[in-house]
């Protein structure tokens, strides 16, 4: 029996592949302890059977297609990517961490964000194309209602404060509400990160982030230290965003195609009546920055 992958779109880059399932910056604030991915998503991944989620990736085999997803009138769309909605207050360095992740850049001049922005960052996850999409909000008050109008559909939120001010942290609890208000609760994966580490000793960097790990607790956020200028975990920072992004993804997708479809044999799909549920493709905006 033959076997094909039939990729579309180029490969992404080395640093982008995502095998094994990476680690959390500390136990004391974290959102998942398990160190590889759940039994279910692996299986689906070697079996390329992650439904809707991942991209342009179909198998198809000599006796016929392995699902019959792609061939129905009414198709799910794929969900290729997952919403990230960063935020928190004006000059935390959000875009910083935005820019040395997506791009590797840094720049030490301030320049404010106006609106919103956005960058779609590409990642395989366990095999299976993945994306990010990473919005950078503005943390000035006046362009708070713009930014907050994108707030909607995300899968994570990433609240920022300044590691070197912690008048930001207790800003946290209020953009958290604000980015969760505008979402289904208990649906985003939320993430408390403090920035600008290279700032401070290890010893003041220690107490900033007992406070902080402290009150990601109580946020239920996973807590994580980085610095944009000098790249310390920004990779291994949005590595693992990508990953508990996509498992949940994935998972979720398992659980409404066993509710929606019987299986067959050895996981065959055969559609039942009615439309499948739609996903949640992020939406782009139709007009971006300031109005
Ligand atoms: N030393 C150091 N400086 C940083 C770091 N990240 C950001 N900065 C600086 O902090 C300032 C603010 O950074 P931005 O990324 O523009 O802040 P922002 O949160 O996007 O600000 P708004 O767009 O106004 O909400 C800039 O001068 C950055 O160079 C860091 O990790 N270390
Ligand atoms: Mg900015």
């Amino acid at each position: 029996m033959r076997s094909s992958l039939v990729p579309l779109g180029p490969p992404v880059s080395q640093d982008r592949v995502i095998t094994s399932f990476p680690k959390c910056y500390t136990p004391a604030a974290c959102l998942q302890l398990r160190e590889h991915f759940h039994g279910q998503v692996s299986i689906a991944c070697q079996r390329r059977s992650t439904g809707t989620v991942g991209e342009g990736r179909t198998h198809v085999q000599d006796d016929g297609p392995k699902t019959v997803l792609e061939s129905n009138t009414h198709v799910p769309r794929r969900l290729r990517l997952s919403k990230v909605v960063v935020v928190g207050d004006l000059y935390v360095g959000k875009t910083s961490l935005i820019r040395r992740f997506c791009r590797n850049v840094f720049d030490r001049n301030y320049k404010a964000t106006i609106g919103v922005d956005f960058e779609i960052e590409r990642f395989e996850v366990a095999g299976i194309p993945y994306s990010l999409q990473i919005w950078d909000t503005a943390g000035q008050e006046k362009f708070k209602c713009i930014a907050s109008a994108y707030y909607r559909g995300a899968q994570v939120i990433i609240t920022t404060f300044d590691l070197t001010d912690l008048q930001t942290l207790d800003h946290t609890r209020q953009w958290l509400e604000d980015a969760l208000q505008e979402n289904e609760p208990g649906t985003c994966f939320l993430f408390l990160v403090g920035t600008k580490k290279d700032l401070l000793s290890g010893v003041a960097c220690e107490q900033a982030e007992v406070e902080a790990v402290r009150l990601a607790n109580e946020m239920e956020a996973e807590y994580w230290s980085v610095s944009a200028k000098t790249g310390e975990n920004v990779k291994a920072f949005f590595s693992r965003v990508a990953a508990l992004a996509f498992e949940r993804s994935v998972l979720q997708d398992l659980e409404r195609r066993s509710s929606a479809w019987p299986q067959v044999g050895n996981g065959d799909l055969i559609r039942m009546e009615g439309h499948p549920p739609e996903t949640q493709d992020s939406e782009r905006p139709s007009s971006l920055g300031c109005c």
